[in-house]
């Protein structure tokens, strides 16, 4: 669906390749400042790098009109702010234009539990609130590419500010977005949840692609001390990881 070749953006982000397939669930890991936000954005044709190329379906993403990428493709920025009070319902269905009276549907409501919010300002919600009505935005956005299985969804730290049952219960409901068919790029700093959630993942340092590919491909302690600079245990439980930071750390 998306081929990156050489991407990059002066002192941001340097040859990154990335080929993400139909149905796959990536995270893209790293620390402050690797590039995470830049990558997306560039994936989700709102930013053009200065090199390489970014192909989606193997056309240039540039070439595409903004208003037909947004039936089809998705995208959650950080730090949504929201300027006017009006109910939470509202101004989901506001992205939901062409929809017509077209109810909310009960897996979405469910997944990011939203009835008790909507008919609350977005104004006077709290952060993780906020943070659930906005990727509900996202996602009803794009709803019938969605149902079709059609769906491109780049989620920017959709974790942020959601408490752990939350966490799940969304990065549950991806699974089962990609499942269906549709393609999933979210940047993370949960190492322990991308390992047991994503299908593959690229970690990023400085700009630089450390490591891409299937979850025991790149959650190897050799890795993610490049990524992180600090030493990490990788334990097994149960076909799940559990990434363990050796802190503090140990002077060899
Ligand atoms: N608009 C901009 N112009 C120039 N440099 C920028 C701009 N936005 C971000 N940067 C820089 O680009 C680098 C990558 O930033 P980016 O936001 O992609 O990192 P990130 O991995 O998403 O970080 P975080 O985990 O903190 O969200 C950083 O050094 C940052 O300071």
């Amino acid at each position: 669906m998306i081929t990156l070749s050489k991407v990059g953006v002066s002192g941001r982000l340097d040859a990154i390749n990335l080929v993400v397939n139909k149905a796959q669930h990536w995270h893209i890991l790293g620390q402050n400042g690797a590039g995470k936000s830049t990558l997306l954005q560039i994936m989700a044709g709102l930013a053009l790098p200065q090199h390489g190329r970014c192909l989606l379906s193997g056309t240039p993403i540039s070439d595409y009109n903004l208003a037909h990428l947004a039936r089809f493709r998705a995208f959650h920025g950080q730090q949504q702010v929201h300027s006017f009070a009006i109910p939470a319902g509202q101004y989901i269905d506001f992205y939901g234009a062409g929809k017509g009276a077209h109810p909310l549907p009960a897996v979405l409501t469910e997944a990011l539990e939203l009835k008790p919010l909507l008919s609350r300002p977005v104004t006077r919600l709290s952060g993780g609130e906020q943070q659930r009505v906005n990727l509900a935005r996202a996602l009803w956005q794009v709803w019938t590419a969605i149902e079709a299985g059609e769906a491109l969804l780049v989620l920017d730290e959709p974790m942020q500010g959601l408490d752990i049952r939350h966490q799940l219960t969304f990065l549950t409901f991806l699974q089962q977005l990609c499942q269906q068919g549709n393609s999933t790029i979210i940047s993370s700093h949960d190492l322990t949840l991308s390992a047991r959630f994503a299908s593959h993942a690229m970690l990023l340092n400085g700009g630089q692609q450390v490591a891409s590919g299937t979850i025991s491909q790149v959650f190897t302690a050799e890795n993610l001390k490049m990524g992180y600079g600090i030493a990490f245990d990788i334990t097994n439980n149960q076909n799940t990881l559990q990434i363990h930071p050796q802190w503090p750390p140990v002077l060899s």
